[in-house]
Protein backbone atom coordinates (compact mmCIF):
# COMPACT_ATOMS: atom_id res chain seq x y z
CA UNK A 1 0.00 0.00 0.00
CA UNK A 2 1.39 3.37 -0.91
CA UNK A 3 -0.91 5.55 1.10
CA UNK A 4 -2.82 5.35 4.60
CA UNK A 5 -5.01 7.75 6.08
CA UNK A 6 -6.31 7.43 9.53
CA UNK A 7 -9.70 9.33 10.98
CA UNK A 8 -9.09 10.53 14.75
CA UNK A 9 -11.54 12.20 17.10
CA UNK A 10 -11.10 15.35 19.06
CA UNK A 11 -12.12 14.66 22.98
CA UNK A 12 -13.74 16.43 25.40
CA UNK A 13 -12.93 16.15 29.09
CA UNK A 14 -16.26 14.91 31.29
CA UNK A 15 -14.25 14.85 34.51
CA UNK A 16 -11.06 16.47 35.11
CA UNK A 17 -9.76 16.19 38.53
CA UNK A 18 -6.38 17.64 39.16
CA UNK A 19 -4.23 16.73 42.20
CA UNK A 20 -1.19 17.69 43.31
CA UNK A 21 1.75 18.80 41.32
CA UNK A 22 4.51 15.83 40.92
CA UNK A 23 8.15 15.82 41.04
CA UNK A 24 8.44 15.44 37.52
CA UNK A 25 6.10 18.60 36.30
CA UNK A 26 2.93 16.25 36.24
CA UNK A 27 0.04 16.61 38.18
CA UNK A 28 -2.09 13.13 39.33
CA UNK A 29 -5.18 13.28 37.19
CA UNK A 30 -8.58 11.30 37.08
CA UNK A 31 -9.30 12.38 33.68
CA UNK A 32 -12.62 10.87 32.09
CA UNK A 33 -12.19 11.35 28.62
CA UNK A 34 -14.96 11.11 25.58
CA UNK A 35 -14.06 11.04 22.21
CA UNK A 36 -16.58 13.12 19.75
CA UNK A 37 -17.14 13.05 16.15
CA UNK A 38 -15.04 16.22 15.40
CA UNK A 39 -12.06 14.69 13.20
CA UNK A 40 -8.61 15.32 11.75
CA UNK A 41 -7.36 13.17 8.74
CA UNK A 42 -4.22 12.11 8.58
CA UNK A 43 -2.50 10.62 5.63
CA UNK A 44 0.84 8.51 5.56
CA UNK A 45 2.40 8.35 2.03
CA UNK A 46 5.17 6.61 0.46
CA UNK A 47 7.84 9.34 -0.42
CA UNK A 48 7.59 9.58 -4.22
CA UNK A 49 11.41 11.29 -4.17
CA UNK A 50 14.44 9.49 -4.49
CA UNK A 51 15.65 6.97 -1.46
CA UNK A 52 18.03 8.59 0.27
CA UNK A 53 21.23 6.64 -0.64
CA UNK A 54 20.55 8.62 -3.71
CA UNK A 55 19.35 12.03 -2.11
CA UNK A 56 20.79 12.18 1.49
CA UNK A 57 19.73 15.30 1.85
CA UNK A 58 15.47 14.06 1.84
CA UNK A 59 14.38 14.25 5.37
CA UNK A 60 13.02 10.64 6.14
CA UNK A 61 9.41 12.28 7.95
CA UNK A 62 7.78 15.59 5.92
CA UNK A 63 4.23 16.85 7.27
CA UNK A 64 2.18 19.28 5.44
CA UNK A 65 -0.67 20.38 7.42
CA UNK A 66 -4.47 21.66 5.57
CA UNK A 67 -7.53 23.37 6.93
CA UNK A 68 -8.80 26.32 8.74
CA UNK A 69 -6.32 28.43 11.51
CA UNK A 70 -3.07 25.83 10.88
CA UNK A 71 -0.80 28.67 11.45
CA UNK A 72 0.28 27.50 14.85
CA UNK A 73 0.97 24.01 13.66
CA UNK A 74 4.55 23.64 13.62
CA UNK A 75 5.32 21.95 9.84
CA UNK A 76 8.85 20.79 11.39
CA UNK A 77 9.83 18.23 13.64
CA UNK A 78 8.41 19.31 16.60
CA UNK A 79 4.91 18.29 14.92
CA UNK A 80 3.45 15.69 17.44
CA UNK A 81 2.60 13.83 14.48
CA UNK A 82 5.93 13.83 13.07
CA UNK A 83 7.37 12.94 16.83
CA UNK A 84 4.96 10.07 16.72
CA UNK A 85 6.13 8.82 13.35
CA UNK A 86 9.66 8.71 14.55
CA UNK A 87 9.20 7.46 17.75
CA UNK A 88 7.73 4.03 16.36
CA UNK A 89 10.31 4.56 13.58
CA UNK A 90 13.25 4.31 16.63
CA UNK A 91 10.88 1.17 17.93
CA UNK A 92 11.00 -0.59 14.50
CA UNK A 93 14.87 -0.29 14.42
CA UNK A 94 15.06 1.40 11.31
CA UNK A 95 14.47 4.66 9.55
CA UNK A 96 11.62 4.39 7.56
CA UNK A 97 10.13 7.03 5.70
CA UNK A 98 6.92 8.95 4.71
CA UNK A 99 5.44 12.08 3.47
CA UNK A 100 1.93 13.20 6.18
CA UNK A 101 -0.54 14.97 4.96
CA UNK A 102 -3.10 16.46 8.18
CA UNK A 103 -6.56 17.67 7.32
CA UNK A 104 -7.50 19.62 10.60
CA UNK A 105 -10.66 20.02 11.81
CA UNK A 106 -10.14 19.89 15.46
CA UNK A 107 -9.02 23.51 16.72
CA UNK A 108 -5.38 23.98 17.67
CA UNK A 109 -4.70 24.55 21.18
CA UNK A 110 -8.16 24.38 22.20
CA UNK A 111 -8.49 21.91 24.98
CA UNK A 112 -9.51 19.28 22.23
CA UNK A 113 -6.14 16.87 21.95
CA UNK A 114 -5.96 17.62 18.34
CA UNK A 115 -1.96 17.68 18.26
CA UNK A 116 -2.50 14.21 20.28
CA UNK A 117 -4.98 12.63 18.00
CA UNK A 118 -2.53 13.48 15.06
CA UNK A 119 -0.22 11.90 17.12
CA UNK A 120 -2.39 8.76 17.33
CA UNK A 121 -3.39 8.91 13.74
CA UNK A 122 0.36 9.08 12.51
CA UNK A 123 1.48 5.61 14.45
CA UNK A 124 -1.67 3.96 13.40
CA UNK A 125 -0.87 5.05 9.57
CA UNK A 126 2.99 4.84 9.98
CA UNK A 127 2.57 0.60 11.65
CA UNK A 128 0.37 0.33 8.24
CA UNK A 129 2.16 1.75 5.84
CA UNK A 130 5.76 0.40 6.71
CA UNK A 131 4.02 -3.00 7.48
CA UNK A 132 5.19 -3.12 11.29
CA UNK A 133 2.47 -5.23 12.75
CA UNK A 134 2.77 -3.54 15.70
CA UNK A 135 0.25 -4.63 18.26
CA UNK A 136 -1.89 -2.15 19.91
CA UNK A 137 -0.38 -2.39 23.30
CA UNK A 138 3.33 -1.24 21.98
CA UNK A 139 1.48 1.24 19.96
CA UNK A 140 -0.19 2.29 23.34
CA UNK A 141 3.50 2.68 24.99
CA UNK A 142 4.72 4.72 22.53
CA UNK A 143 1.59 7.04 22.19
CA UNK A 144 2.18 7.24 26.19
CA UNK A 145 6.10 8.80 25.49
CA UNK A 146 4.39 11.34 23.01
CA UNK A 147 2.05 13.03 25.40
CA UNK A 148 -0.89 11.86 28.10
CA UNK A 149 -3.49 12.52 26.03
CA UNK A 150 -2.33 10.63 23.00
CA UNK A 151 -3.11 7.29 23.87
CA UNK A 152 -6.79 7.95 24.32
CA UNK A 153 -7.29 9.05 21.09
CA UNK A 154 -6.05 5.61 20.05
CA UNK A 155 -8.39 3.70 22.19
CA UNK A 156 -11.56 6.67 21.62
CA UNK A 157 -15.07 6.15 22.98
CA UNK A 158 -15.03 6.77 26.95
CA UNK A 159 -12.71 6.09 29.39
CA UNK A 160 -11.28 7.10 32.49
CA UNK A 161 -7.10 8.12 32.93
CA UNK A 162 -5.22 8.05 35.49
CA UNK A 163 -1.51 9.09 36.50
CA UNK A 164 -1.04 11.86 34.03
CA UNK A 165 -3.99 10.68 32.37
CA UNK A 166 -2.10 7.93 30.09
CA UNK A 167 -3.50 5.20 32.37
CA UNK A 168 -6.60 4.11 30.70
CA UNK A 169 -9.56 2.13 31.54
CA UNK A 170 -12.51 1.99 29.23
CA UNK A 171 -16.18 2.93 30.25
CA UNK A 172 -19.21 1.61 29.76
CA UNK A 173 -21.70 3.98 28.44
CA UNK A 174 -25.14 3.64 27.08
CA UNK A 175 -27.01 5.61 24.05
CA UNK A 176 -25.08 8.58 22.07
CA UNK A 177 -24.65 12.05 23.84
CA UNK A 178 -25.36 15.75 21.69
CA UNK A 179 -22.73 17.76 21.82
CA UNK A 180 -22.37 21.76 21.02
CA UNK A 181 -18.34 23.11 20.52
CA UNK A 182 -17.90 26.78 20.69
CA UNK A 183 -14.37 27.38 19.58
CA UNK A 184 -13.19 30.39 20.82
CA UNK A 185 -10.42 32.88 18.66
CA UNK A 186 -7.02 32.19 19.79
CA UNK A 187 -5.59 28.67 22.05
CA UNK A 188 -4.60 28.81 25.55
CA UNK A 189 -1.40 26.93 26.36
CA UNK A 190 -1.93 23.66 28.37
CA UNK A 191 1.08 24.18 30.65
CA UNK A 192 0.40 27.77 31.12
CA UNK A 193 -3.27 26.81 32.61
CA UNK A 194 -1.86 24.20 35.12
CA UNK A 195 0.42 26.09 36.45
CA UNK A 196 -2.55 28.94 36.85
CA UNK A 197 -4.46 25.75 38.79
CA UNK A 198 -1.54 25.42 40.90
CA UNK A 199 -1.43 29.24 41.26
CA UNK A 200 -4.48 30.37 41.80
CA UNK A 201 -4.71 26.94 45.08
CA UNK A 202 -2.05 28.38 46.62
CA UNK A 203 -3.30 32.10 46.61
CA UNK A 204 -6.26 30.71 48.07
CA UNK A 205 -4.09 28.21 50.42
CA UNK A 206 -6.33 25.39 49.40
CA UNK A 207 -4.41 22.41 49.16
CA UNK A 208 -4.58 20.15 45.86
CA UNK A 209 -6.90 17.04 46.77
CA UNK A 210 -6.39 13.55 45.64
CA UNK A 211 -8.22 12.94 42.68
CA UNK A 212 -11.39 10.39 42.31
CA UNK A 213 -13.53 9.32 39.91
CA UNK A 214 -17.46 11.03 40.25
CA UNK A 215 -19.46 7.69 40.89
CA UNK A 216 -22.99 10.07 39.86
CA UNK A 217 -21.08 10.91 36.29
CA UNK A 218 -20.15 7.08 36.36
CA UNK A 219 -24.02 6.58 36.68
CA UNK A 220 -25.16 8.46 33.93
CA UNK A 221 -22.27 7.12 31.83
CA UNK A 222 -24.00 3.82 31.86
CA UNK A 223 -27.38 4.74 32.02
CA UNK A 224 -27.29 7.07 28.87
CA UNK A 225 -28.81 9.47 31.44
CA UNK A 226 -27.98 13.10 29.54
CA UNK A 227 -29.69 15.38 32.36
CA UNK A 228 -27.73 13.71 34.76
CA UNK A 229 -24.36 13.76 32.66
CA UNK A 230 -24.95 17.61 32.16
CA UNK A 231 -25.15 18.06 36.17
CA UNK A 232 -22.11 15.31 36.69
CA UNK A 233 -19.35 17.49 34.73
CA UNK A 234 -16.37 18.98 35.92
CA UNK A 235 -13.06 20.58 35.34
CA UNK A 236 -10.73 21.70 38.04
CA UNK A 237 -9.00 23.34 35.32
CA UNK A 238 -11.94 25.55 34.42
CA UNK A 239 -11.46 28.35 36.93
CA UNK A 240 -8.03 28.93 35.04
CA UNK A 241 -9.17 28.77 32.30
CA UNK A 242 -11.68 31.41 32.91
CA UNK A 243 -8.88 33.64 34.75
CA UNK A 244 -6.69 33.70 31.70
CA UNK A 245 -9.48 33.72 29.04
CA UNK A 246 -12.32 36.02 31.49
CA UNK A 247 -14.69 35.69 28.36
CA UNK A 248 -15.00 32.61 28.31
CA UNK A 249 -17.56 32.85 31.69
CA UNK A 250 -19.62 35.09 28.62
CA UNK A 251 -19.69 31.62 26.90
CA UNK A 252 -20.81 29.53 29.84
CA UNK A 253 -23.72 31.45 30.79
CA UNK A 254 -25.36 31.96 27.40
CA UNK A 255 -25.17 28.44 26.44
CA UNK A 256 -27.03 27.53 30.11
CA UNK A 257 -29.46 30.83 29.77
CA UNK A 258 -30.40 29.15 25.94
CA UNK A 259 -30.92 25.66 28.08
CA UNK A 260 -27.90 23.13 27.85
CA UNK A 261 -28.22 20.62 30.13
CA UNK A 262 -24.29 20.76 31.06
CA UNK A 263 -22.01 24.14 29.90
CA UNK A 264 -18.19 23.16 30.59
CA UNK A 265 -14.16 24.29 29.12
CA UNK A 266 -12.81 21.31 27.56
CA UNK A 267 -9.75 20.47 29.07
CA UNK A 268 -7.49 23.27 29.02
CA UNK A 269 -9.84 25.65 26.94
CA UNK A 270 -10.30 27.97 25.51
CA UNK A 271 -12.96 25.63 23.45
CA UNK A 272 -16.33 25.26 25.82
CA UNK A 273 -18.50 22.20 25.54
CA UNK A 274 -22.48 22.30 25.74
CA UNK A 275 -24.59 18.90 26.37
CA UNK A 276 -27.96 18.83 25.12
CA UNK A 277 -30.76 16.07 24.85
CA UNK A 278 -30.94 15.83 20.98
CA UNK A 279 -29.22 16.54 17.46
CA UNK A 280 -31.98 18.61 17.06
CA UNK A 281 -31.30 20.54 20.24
CA UNK A 282 -27.90 20.69 19.58
CA UNK A 283 -28.63 22.55 16.14
CA UNK A 284 -30.99 24.99 17.78
CA UNK A 285 -27.94 26.10 20.31
CA UNK A 286 -25.43 26.11 18.12
CA UNK A 287 -27.04 29.14 16.18
CA UNK A 288 -28.06 30.54 18.77
CA UNK A 289 -24.27 30.52 20.35
CA UNK A 290 -22.97 31.74 17.07
CA UNK A 291 -23.07 35.23 17.98
CA UNK A 292 -22.07 35.61 21.35
CA UNK A 293 -19.16 37.68 21.46
CA UNK A 294 -15.98 35.88 21.85
CA UNK A 295 -17.19 32.46 20.39
CA UNK A 296 -14.88 32.10 16.62
CA UNK A 297 -17.64 29.54 15.26
CA UNK A 298 -19.66 27.17 16.47
CA UNK A 299 -19.99 22.74 15.60
CA UNK A 300 -22.07 20.17 16.69
CA UNK A 301 -21.03 16.72 17.12
CA UNK A 302 -22.09 13.37 19.11
CA UNK A 303 -19.85 11.05 21.39
CA UNK A 304 -19.23 8.25 22.08
CA UNK A 305 -16.98 7.57 18.68
CA UNK A 306 -14.32 5.28 18.04
CA UNK A 307 -10.35 6.12 18.02
CA UNK A 308 -8.00 6.40 15.74
CA UNK A 309 -9.18 4.47 12.25
CA UNK A 310 -8.02 3.44 9.39
CA UNK A 311 -10.44 4.90 6.57
CA UNK A 312 -12.31 3.49 3.55
C1 LIG B 1 -5.34 19.27 29.88
C2 LIG B 1 -5.47 18.00 29.08
C3 LIG B 1 -6.76 17.28 29.53
O1 LIG B 1 -7.00 16.11 28.79
O2 LIG B 1 -5.53 18.17 27.70
P1 LIG B 1 -5.85 19.49 26.78
O3 LIG B 1 -7.14 20.02 27.32
O4 LIG B 1 -4.72 20.44 26.91
O5 LIG B 1 -6.02 18.98 25.38
C4 LIG B 1 -4.25 17.06 29.32
O6 LIG B 1 -4.04 16.81 30.68
C5 LIG B 1 -2.99 17.57 28.67
O7 LIG B 1 -2.39 16.51 28.05
P2 LIG B 1 -1.25 16.71 26.89
O8 LIG B 1 -1.64 17.89 26.05
O9 LIG B 1 -1.04 15.39 26.25
O10 LIG B 1 -0.06 17.17 27.77
P3 LIG B 1 1.48 16.67 27.78
O11 LIG B 1 2.05 16.94 26.44
O12 LIG B 1 1.60 15.32 28.38
O13 LIG B 1 2.06 17.74 28.83
C6 LIG B 1 2.17 19.11 28.52
C7 LIG B 1 2.31 19.87 29.81
O14 LIG B 1 1.03 19.94 30.49
C8 LIG B 1 1.19 19.82 31.89
N1 LIG B 1 0.54 18.59 32.38
C9 LIG B 1 0.07 17.65 31.50
C10 LIG B 1 -0.55 16.51 31.98
C11 LIG B 1 -0.65 16.34 33.38
N2 LIG B 1 -1.22 15.26 33.90
N3 LIG B 1 -0.17 17.28 34.22
C12 LIG B 1 0.40 18.42 33.75
O15 LIG B 1 0.80 19.28 34.52
C13 LIG B 1 2.70 19.80 32.14
O16 LIG B 1 3.10 21.14 32.32
C14 LIG B 1 3.25 19.25 30.83
O17 LIG B 1 4.58 19.66 30.59
N1 LIG C 1 -0.29 18.10 14.68
C1 LIG C 1 -0.49 19.11 15.53
N2 LIG C 1 -1.71 19.67 15.62
C2 LIG C 1 -1.93 20.68 16.52
N3 LIG C 1 -1.00 21.22 17.30
C3 LIG C 1 0.22 20.70 17.24
C4 LIG C 1 0.52 19.62 16.36
N4 LIG C 1 1.80 19.31 16.54
C5 LIG C 1 2.28 20.15 17.48
N5 LIG C 1 1.34 21.00 17.91
C6 LIG C 1 1.51 22.03 18.97
O1 LIG C 1 0.78 21.60 20.13
C7 LIG C 1 0.08 22.68 20.74
C8 LIG C 1 -1.21 22.16 21.40
O2 LIG C 1 -2.04 21.66 20.41
P1 LIG C 1 -3.43 20.92 20.55
O3 LIG C 1 -3.22 19.48 20.78
O4 LIG C 1 -4.19 21.32 19.33
O5 LIG C 1 -4.13 21.61 21.78
P2 LIG C 1 -4.62 21.17 23.21
O6 LIG C 1 -3.39 20.63 23.94
O7 LIG C 1 -5.15 22.43 23.82
O8 LIG C 1 -5.67 20.15 23.04
C9 LIG C 1 -0.19 23.69 19.60
O9 LIG C 1 -0.11 25.00 20.07
C10 LIG C 1 0.92 23.40 18.59
O10 LIG C 1 1.96 24.34 18.67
Amino acid sequence: MSAITVRVPAKVNLQLAVGPLRDDGYHDLVNVFHAVSLFDEVTAAEPLDPAPERDPSAAPLRVRVEGDLTGEVPVSDDNLAVRAARALADRAGRSYRADLLIRKSIPVAGGMAGGSADAAAALVACNELWGLGLPVEDLMEIAADIGSDVPFALLGDTAVGTGRGERLAPLETAGVFHWVFALADGGLSTPRVYGECDRLREEAGVAAPTPAVSEALLAALREGDATALGQALSNDLQPAALALRPSLADTLAAGREHGALGAIVSGSGPTCAFLTESAERAHELAALLKDVDGCRSVVTAHGPVPGATVAG
